[in-house]
């Protein structure tokens, strides 16, 4: 998958899904859908996918289209018969509530991870635009004629409903549909699914006994709610997927081993949004990158938060795994949130703490073996 900014050259003409995306949960995977069709439906699609493999990291060489050159920015920014399409995803980076507010914020797919999800739906391209006050200054009409129409030869856009765009988010996803009408690019716009709740772990649409008005549209906002709540099974459905953290494993106190419990410490990216501190049943997957088949899902538990019993002063995130023994140091593990067990507690000494961990160990594998 290329990734771009649109100050780069990019690869052209696109089919485009529009939209912030942090948590890729189910509803942006719905606005994703549209997208990926019609790259299926594209009739060079094979031979362009062959050709990117073999370019992992660089610029196609035949396919780009330089956009400082006028020549190659026809008025009218239909494809020709033979292009590819790409399916690509736009979205703004720095988030754009980090840009008004000045404040970091964390998020359910840090980039990498988001790259990743995308890249493992088969998207093509990814193209970041920087969220500053050039674009934050752009109206509706310039949005569409500058961003999508210019830089990216749209053919095919794709939008939530409650999507928002240009200056002071004056432009709304039917308004997209207007503008975009003029260039003759088709807007689909994805109706919000919606959720029960945790005790019901389905979707509105599949559930007619629930009036919508009762229940919330799939959301960043709700999924980091339900893991500030501890509720990882509600996450996790509304995800699609288990909420992971993906981190290198890092020197911790090397008190772990001396009460019979290794902890692998990791170093999650900054911008990780950290569910509700406690203790976790988790999935861990140790990842080589380099090794072509996936390594074997190792069960275990967690731990996120200050370590009072030890007089931690940050928060730490590590793993204890079961059965398992070996040199993790500088290994990058995918630790996936099966179900939150406790919060966390000072105990009065490390045998305290031994005997609470040796506990937790026992109902997190009754927990775990009991999803198999
Ligand atoms: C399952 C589990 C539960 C834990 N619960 C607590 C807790 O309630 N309170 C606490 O202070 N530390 C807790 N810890 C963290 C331990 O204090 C920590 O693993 C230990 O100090 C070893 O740290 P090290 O890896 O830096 O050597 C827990 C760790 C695990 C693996
Ligand atoms: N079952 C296991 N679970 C987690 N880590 C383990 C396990 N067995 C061995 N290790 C190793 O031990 C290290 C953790 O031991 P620990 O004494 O807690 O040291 P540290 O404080 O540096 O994390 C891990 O980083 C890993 O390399």
């Amino acid at each position: 998958m290329w990734v771009g900014s649109s100050s780069e050259e990019l690869l052209t003409p696109t089919a485009v899904a529009l939209g912030k995306f942090d948590g890729m949960h189910l509803g942006h995977q719905r606005v994703i859908q549209p997208v990926l069709q019609q790259a299926k439906r594209a009739v060079t699609g094979t031979a362009c996918d062959q050709k990117f493999v073999q370019n992992e990291g660089n610029l196609p060489e035949r396919s780009l289209h330089d956009f400082t050159n006028p020549a190659s920015q026809p008025g009218n920014p239909t494809a020709t018969t033979n292009e590819h399409i790409y399916s690509t995803v736009v979205t703004f980076h720095p988030h754009p509530q980090e840009f008004f507010s000045g404040q970091p914020r964390a998020l359910l797919t840090p980039l990498d991870e988001k790259v990743e999800q995308l890249r493992s739906l088969g998207i093509e391209q990814l193209v970041l635009l920087p969220f500053d006050k050039e674009l934050s200054s752009l109206s509706p009409e310039e949005f569409v004629e500058k961003i999508l129409v210019q830089k990216l030869r749209c053919q095919q856009l794709s939008v939530g409903q409650d999507f928002c765009f240009g200056k002071q988010r004056a432009g709304t996803a039917e308004d997209l549909k207007l503008l975009a009408a003029k260039y003759n690019i088709p807007v689909t716009i994805v109706t919000l699914e919606t959720y029960v709740g945790s005790d019901q772990l389905t979707a509105e649409s599949n559930c007619p006994s629930h009036p919508p008005t009762q229940a919330p549209p799939i959301s960043t906002s709700l999924i980091r709610q339900t893991l500030e709540n501890g509720d990882v099974k509600s996450a996790n459905f509304l995800l699609g997927r288990p909420y992971t953290l993906f981190g290198v494993v890092i020197q911790g106190q090397k008190l772990g081993r001396t009460i019979g419990f290794p902890t692998a410490n990791l170093q999650l990216p900054k911008d990780k949004f950290l569910p509700r501190l406690g203790v976790y049943a988790v999935r861990v997957l140790i990842i080589d990158e380099t090794a072509d088949t996936q390594t074997p899902t190792i069960l275990g538990v967690m731990n996120i938060g200050n370590r009072p019993t030890v007089d931690g002063t940050n928060i730490s995130v590590e793993v204890h795994l079961f059965d398992w023994s070996g040199d993790l140091y500088g290994k990058k593990l995918a630790v996936q949130l099966v179900e939150f067990l406790r919060p966390e507690q000072k105990f009065d000494s490390l045998e305290a703490l031994k005997t609470q961990i040796q506990l937790d160990c026992h109902v997190a594998k009754e927990v775990l073996l009991s999803e198999c």
